[in-house]
């Protein structure tokens, strides 16, 4: 069984189509990155799953629970860390985490709830009232309370848009721990370096449509483009190569390699040049690169 499966999922917002028949699978203990441009539905596809939106048509299941037809078992599976912070102004940071326990019929969840509080750096601020914390301290209590009921899948949806780095790192750690554990996590984000450090698989939205879905090692193999560092010992870098510069620092270039074929040719003219190389190293895109090139239709 999949933890979770979009299976045709169509959404309309009035003539506006949203999504357009997604189907995927994330599998029990994934890391999974959903990456995407603005408006390319990443957030509508979790609020499907999440029970505050309806799909127009096809299903969604998660841990085999219908988000529809089999609602409550469905929404006990999954733990959505929303983007907007939402909360009660009126409850402290415990009762707003016991409340939530309330909501999934939890009565003895203290021992859990310290656990989460101390993981995300909370414990200090347990009695401190919701409207006084900082937006970071906010964003950690929305963390902390969509992990009350233990769901063995958790979905992030840009967890750590605007954050400072200590939270990054409190909130990857115990993130990071909870998949070690078993856990199966989903994760949004813009910050393509997280996605690439963090997640085991990578899947690309755009314009309401599944356009790339891979395991992080395969799909960073098919990136096509390269960058090529070169030191020069001595002269200076042919002008018909300039237009490939990225950066240049005294006689170090990085020069983009559209594939790995035009290396031969590239070194031809420096050699032809009568320029001598004192170093040379051609780098792997990134995930960021490869984002680019998916998006331009571009990547193999
Ligand atoms: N309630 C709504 N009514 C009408 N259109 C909507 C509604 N919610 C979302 N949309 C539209 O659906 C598209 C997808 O939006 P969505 O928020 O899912 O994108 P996203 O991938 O999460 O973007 P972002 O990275 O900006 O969060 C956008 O064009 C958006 O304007």
């Amino acid at each position: 069984m999949s933890a979770i499966e979009f299976n045709q999922v169509v959404k309309h917002y009035g003539q506006f189509q949203a999504l357009k028949s997604v189907s995927f699978n994330v599998e029990e203990g994934d890391f999974f990155a959903l990456l995407g441009p603005n408006g390319a539905g990443k957030t509508t596809l979790i609020s499907i799953l999440g029970g505050l939106a309806h799909a127009t048509s096809g299903a969604v299941r998660i841990m085999g629970h219908d988000v529809a037809t089999d609602y409550r078992n469905a929404r006990r599976a999954v733990g959505i860390v929303p983007q907007e912070l939402v909360f009660d102004p009126f409850f402290n940071v415990r009762e707003t985490l016991q409340f939530q326990s309330g909501y999934f019929g939890l009565k003895k969840n203290d021992d859990w709830i310290d656990e989460i509080l101390a993981s995300l750096g909370l414990t200090d601020k347990a009695h401190s009232n919701m409207r006084a914390l900082s937006g970071g301290m906010k964003r950690r209590v929305m963390v902390a309370q969509a992990l009350v009921h233990k769901p063995p899948v958790i979905v992030l949806d840009e967890p750590t848009a605007g954050v400072d780095v200590e939270l990054r790192q409190t909130l990857w750690q115990f993130i990071r721990r909870l998949n070690q554990q078993g856990s199966t996590i989903v994760l949004t984000t813009h910050y393509l370096e997280e996605a690439e450090e963090l997640c085991n698989r990578i899947a690309m939205l755009k314009q309401g449509q599944l356009i790339a879905l891979e395991d992080k090692a395969t799909l960073l193999n098919k990136g096509k483009s390269r960058t090529l560092r070169i030191k020069l010992l001595d002269g200076t870098l042919p002008a018909s190569l300039q237009p490939l510069v990225i950066t240049q620092a005294g006689q170090q270039y990085d020069l983009k390699l559209s594939d790995v074929a035009a290396l031969d040719d590239l070194l031809a003219q420096i050699k032809q040049a009568g320029v001598t190389l004192r170093d040379i190293e051609v780098n792997k895109p990134d995930l960021e690169d490869i984002f680019v090139e998916t998006m331009h239709g571009t990547a193999a």
